[in-house]
C-alpha cells in the first residue's frame, strides 16, 4: 500500500486548483494541459483514483471535489511546502507514494519492459516509445529499461531497438538525431521472472539514472506470457516500485482463458498491485477509430437519434486477417479465435458501440456504461456459434499452409481460427437487434469494421426504382477500422440525368485524403494514456468478469463436446456455415457484398 494511503487526514494537505474549463480529453488537449500547467509547479491532473482516495478520507474538507470546476489534488505536505510557491522536497517517507503527480518539472519517468526480447516488445513497444519521445510527449527526463532472461548489454540492448524504430514519413525531420538519443535513454537488465533477485538489480539500475529529479514515476509494461504475469508482478511491485512517486502496471491479454482462471489472474495480481495501478490493454481501444466512436455517437445530432432497435437492423463486427497464426501457433492452439480476438477486441468494440450515453468523458463514467451494457448481453448460445480452422492450399505458384502444418500446434487440434456468433442485448435499445460477430485468420482480405445495418424505409415511394433485394437499398454505416480508415454512410441518390434512376453511393470520409497525416499507432496512444494516468481506454476488473461471463459456458461446452470446426482454404472468405447464422438473422454479412480491400 502507498504510504498516502497509509497516512492520516492530518499528514496530507489539498491542494486547490480552480481549472475555469472542464476537463478535456484528446493528445491534443492533453498536451495543452501540460503545456498550459507546466510552469506551475502545483500542477497535479486529478484522477478518479486520486479522488476516490480523498472521498475515502471521508472529511468534507478533504474530500476531492470537482464541482464548480474546481480539482482538488491531495499531495504529501512532505512534497508541497507552500500553497502558492510550492518548494519541492523528496518525501521523506521510505514508502513508495503513489501520488498522482505528472509534474514533469519535479518528476522523471522510466518505462520498464518486461520480456524486452520478445515480439511484442520489438514489433509495437519499443516503436511506440519512441514515436512519444519523436512527438515531445515524454517527460524532459525518462529512461527505458529492458528486463527479461536472455543475457543483454546496454550496447546489445540499444542495437536490438534500434532495429526496430523507423522514422513516420511525415514527421522525418532530425528522426536519425532522435533515435540516437533516444537510445542514450535505453538500459538493459538480465534476470529470472520467477525470482526477485533481478528485480532488486534493476531497482539498483534504475535508481542509478533516476538521480536529477526528486520524484520518480515508474511505469511497468508486462510484455511477457501470461504464466508468469504474477510473478513477475510480484517482483516488480516488491522490489522496484518508486518510493517517491507513482508505479503503475500494464498488463498484456490473455487476461485468463475463462471466468475462473481470470479471477485467478487478478486475484494474483491484486495481491501486488492496486486496481488503480494496473492497466489491462486492449490496443483495439487505442485504435483511432475506436476512440472516435464515441464522438460519432455523441458529438453529432444526426446519430444518437438513429442508434436503437427501432431503426438498426443489425450491427457486424467484423475482423480479418490475410494470414494464419505463422510463429504463434503455440499461444494461439491454447487460445483459438474466440479467446484472442473476441471476448476482448471485438467485445470492446460493441460495449463502446452500444453503451447508454456516459455521464462524462471521465474514465469511470464511461466503463460503468461499458460494464452496464455488457451485463445486459446474453451469454452466448452454441446455437449462435460457428466453428472454422483453416486448411491448407496449393496453386500451381504457391502453398499455403494449413493452420495443422504448423509445427508448434497439436496434431488434429480443434482449435479454431475463425469464428462467428450472434450476441444479443436485453435491454429497451437493442431487444431483438442482432449483433454479429465475426473473427478470422487466413481469410482474403485483412480488415476490422464495424457495420450497420439500418432497416428498410416504411412506405418507399420509390420501391420500385430501387430494384427488388431491399437490402441494397437500405442505408448502411460502415466504420472502418483498418486499413485505409474511413467512415462513410451508404445512401440511395438519384443518378444525375433527365430520368429517375436510383442507385446506392456513399457520403464517404476516407482519413487518408481528408486528415493528410499518419495515424498514430494504437500502443502510442494507450502509453500516452498510461504516463498520464488516463483510464478510460484499459478495461477495468469488472468489465473483464462480465466479458468472461458471457464467453465461458461456451467455449467449456465447445471443448467438452469436442466440437470439430468447419475447414475452410487459407485465403477464402471462411466457413459457408458463417452465412446460415447471418440468415438465421435474417442478414447478410456485408463486407462479402463490398469490393475487397
Ligand atoms: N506479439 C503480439 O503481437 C501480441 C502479444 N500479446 C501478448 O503480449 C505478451 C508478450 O507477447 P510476445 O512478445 O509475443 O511474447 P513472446 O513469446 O515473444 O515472449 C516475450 C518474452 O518472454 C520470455 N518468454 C517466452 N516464453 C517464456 C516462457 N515460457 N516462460 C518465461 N518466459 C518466457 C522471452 O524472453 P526471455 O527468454 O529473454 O526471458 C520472450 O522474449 C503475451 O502475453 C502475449 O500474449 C498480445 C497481443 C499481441
Ligand atoms: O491481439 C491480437 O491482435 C492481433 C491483431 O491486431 P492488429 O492491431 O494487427 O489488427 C492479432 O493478429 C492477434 O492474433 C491477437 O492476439
Amino acid at each position: 500500500m502507498s504510504s498516502l494511503f497509509n497516512t492520516t487526514p492530518s499528514e496530507s494537505m489539498v491542494k486547490l486548483k480552480s481549472f475555469s474549463q472542464p476537463k478535456k480529453h484528446g493528445l491534443v488537449h492533453r498536451l495543452a494541459d501540460r503545456s498550459r500547467l507546466l510552469p506551475n509547479l502545483s500542477l497535479t491532473r486529478v484522477s478518479h483514483a486520486t479522488n476516490e482516495m480523498l472521498r475515502s478520507f471521508k472529511s468534507p474538507a478533504l474530500a476531492g471535489s470537482r464541482e464548480n470546476g474546481v480539482a482538488v489534488q491531495a499531495v504529501p505536505s512532505s512534497v508541497l511546502a507552500s500553497k502558492d510557491s510550492p518548494a519541492i522536497a523528496v518525501p521523506s517517507t521510505s514508502q513508495a507514494l503513489n501520488v498522482e503527480i505528472n509534474d514533469w518539472v519535479t518528476s522523471s519517468l522510466s518505462v520498464v519492459v518486461v520480456g524486452a526480447s520478445g515480439d511484442l516488445a520489438k514489433k509495437k513497444i519499443f516503436p511506440a516509445l519512441f514515436a512519444l519521445y519523436y512527438e515531445g510527449l515524454l517527460p524532459e527526463e525518462f529512461q527505458i529499461f529492458g528486463y527479461a532472461r536472455s543475457k543483454m548489454s546496454d550496447t546489445d540492448f540499444r542495437d536490438l531497438i534500434s532495429s526496430t524504430l523507423t522514422c513516420r514519413i511525415d514527421a522525418a525531420e532530425k528522426c536519425g538525431d532522435a533515435q540516437e538519443k533516444f537510445l542514450k535513454r535505453c538500459f538493459y537488465q538480465a534476470g529470472p521472472y520467477d525470482d526477485s533477485s533481478g528485480f532488486a538489480q534493476l531497482n539498483t539500475k534504475m535508481s542509478e539514472q533516476e538521480v536529477s529529479k526528486p520524484r520518480a514515476n515508474r511505469m511497468f509494461f508486462l510484455s511477457i506470457p501470461p504464466n508468469v504475469f504474477i510473478a513477475a508482478a510480484g517482483g516488480a511491485a516488491e522490489q522496484c516500485s518508486s518510493k517517491t512517486g507513482w508505479t503503475r502496471v500494464i498488463v498484456e491479454k490473455p487476461f485468463g482463458r475463462d471466468s475462473t482462471s481470470s479471477r485467478e489472474l487478478s486475484d494474483g495480481l491484486s495481491r501486488y498491485l492496486r486496481e488503480d495501478q494496473t492497466y489491462r490493454i486492449d490496443h483495439y481501444l487505442g485504435k483511432e477509430l475506436i476512440e472516435n466512436l464515441t464522438v460519432l455517437r455523441f458529438a453529432n445530432l444526426v446519430f444518437e437519434p438513429l442508434w436503437n432497435r427501432d431503426y438498426i437492423k443489425s450491427v457486424q463486427v467484423i475482423f480479418s486477417e490475410n494470414f494464419g497464426t505463422e510463429g504463434r501457433g503455440g499461444y494461439f492452439d491454447q487460445y483459438g479465435i474466440i479467446r484472442d480476438v473476441i471476448q476482448n477486441h471485438l467485445l470492446q468494440i460493441v460495449a463502446l458501440f452500444a453503451m447508454e450515453p456516459p455521464v462524462s468523458l471521465d474514465a469511470e463514467d464511461i466503463r460503468n456504461e461499458k460494464v452496464k451494457v455488457v451485463r445486459s448481453m446474453q451469454p452466448v448460445q452454441l446455437d449462435d456459434v460457428v466453428l472454422g480452422q483453416y486448411k491448407g492450399r496449393k496453386e500451381k505458384n504457391f502453398n499455403l499452409p494449413g493452420y495443422l502444418d504448423d509445427a508448434t500446434v497439436p496434431k488434429g487440434s480443434l482449435t479454431p481460427t475463425f469464428a462467428a456468433i450472434a450476441m444479443h442485448i436485453n435491454n429497451a435499445r437493442w431487444d431483438g437487434v442482432p449483433f454479429l460477430l465475426k473473427a478470422g485468420k487466413a481469410l482474403d482480405n485483412r480488415r476490422a469494421e464495424i457495420r450497420v445495418q439500418f432497416r428498410h424505409i416504411p412506405g418507399n415511394i420509390y420501391k420500385h426504382k430501387m430494384g427488388s433485394n431491399m437490402d441494397n437499398t437500405s442505408n448502411e454505416l460502415v466504420i472502418r477500422i483498418q486499413p485505409k480508415e474511413s467512415i462513410y454512410l451508404k445512401i440511395n441518390n438519384k443518378v444525375p440525368g433527365l430520368g429517375l434512376r436510383l442507385d446506392s453511393t456513399k457520403l464517404d470520409l476516407q482519413y487518408q485524403s481528408t486528415y493528410k497525416k499518419e495515424l498514430p499507432d494504437a500502443y502510442e496512444r494507450l502509453l500516452l494514456d498510461v504516463v498520464n494516468g488516463d483510464k478510460r481506454l484499459f478495461i477495468r476488473f469488472d468489465e473483464l468478469e462480465a466479458a468472461w461471463e458471457l464467453y465461458t459456458p461456451m467455449l467449456h461446452e465447445i471443448e467438452a463436446k469436442k466440437v470439430a470446426p468447419e475447414l475452410y482454404p487459407y485465403g477464402s472468405r471462411g466457413p459457408v456455415g458463417a452465412h446460415y447464422l447471418a440468415a438465421k438473422y435474417n442478414v447478410r454479412w456485408a463486407d462479402l457484398e463490398e469490393e475487397s480491400l
